[in-house]
């Protein structure tokens, strides 16, 4: 089973709106694969989305929402958690993805991935069937159960505003966008340091 904590209404509806109008004002430039000290690279067949460069304002936001998250993710995941790592500020346009990867804690990747443990996505807005102002199409986030289980892989589209939470080594992917623009936030926690 996918260890999966949805945290609802994290932000209210007039925030994300705030937020996104914010981050269309924001230098974007695509985002890497891997981490920058391991040769972190622009690998558009992987990964095709742009990051976005927040005011400064925004990301100590998010970064104060997302370290309140803290005692909740640990009680949870059962696990020590230490820093969050800067929050990456995403925006999907039509045709973008990510494909499946895992985030961290995938031993055979010895770069600072490596301690991340608890993986987070906030969504700015909401995924409708049709094209509508401020909403996107596509751009599920799918989870992919171990290859030893039977389960189907679960499809996600979380309101704007909520945030999901699962372990870093989970496999997941962002399906591309079929229409309008896609906003999220991702975010990592890492293991507590040792004492
Ligand atoms: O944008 C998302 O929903 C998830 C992004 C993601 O998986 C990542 O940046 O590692
Ligand atoms: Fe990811």
């Amino acid at each position: 089973m996918i260890d999966l904590l949805p945290i609802p209404a994290l932000l209210t509806p007039q925030q994300c709106v705030h937020w996104c109008d914010a981050l269309d004002d924001a230098t974007a430039a695509p985002a890497a694969v891997l981490d920058p000290a391991y040769g972190g690279r622009v690998a558009p067949q992987i990964r095709r989305v742009a990051r976005l460069q927040p005011p400064a304002a925004l990301q100590s936001q998010a970064m104060q929402l997302l370290g309140a998250l803290q005692p909740q993710l640990q009680a949870y995941f059962g696990q020590a958690l230490g820093r969050c790592e800067p929050a990456q500020f995403l925006r999907y346009e039509v045709g973008d993805f990510f494909v499946a990867h895992q985030d961290g804690n995938t031993p055979l990747l010895r770069d600072a991935s490596l301690s991340r443990r608890v993986s987070l996505v906030l969504l700015l807005n909401d995924a409708s069937l049709t094209a509508q102002e401020g909403c996107y199409g596509g751009g599920e986030l799918v989870f992919h159960p171990h290859y030893s289980s039977a389960a189907a892989p679960s499809r996600h589209t979380p309101a704007a505003g909520s945030l999901l939470a699962f372990r870093a080594e989970t496999t997941h992917e962002v399906l591309p966008v079929t229409h309008g623009r896609r906003y999220s936030i991702a975010g990592w926690f890492h293991a507590a340091e040792p004492a």
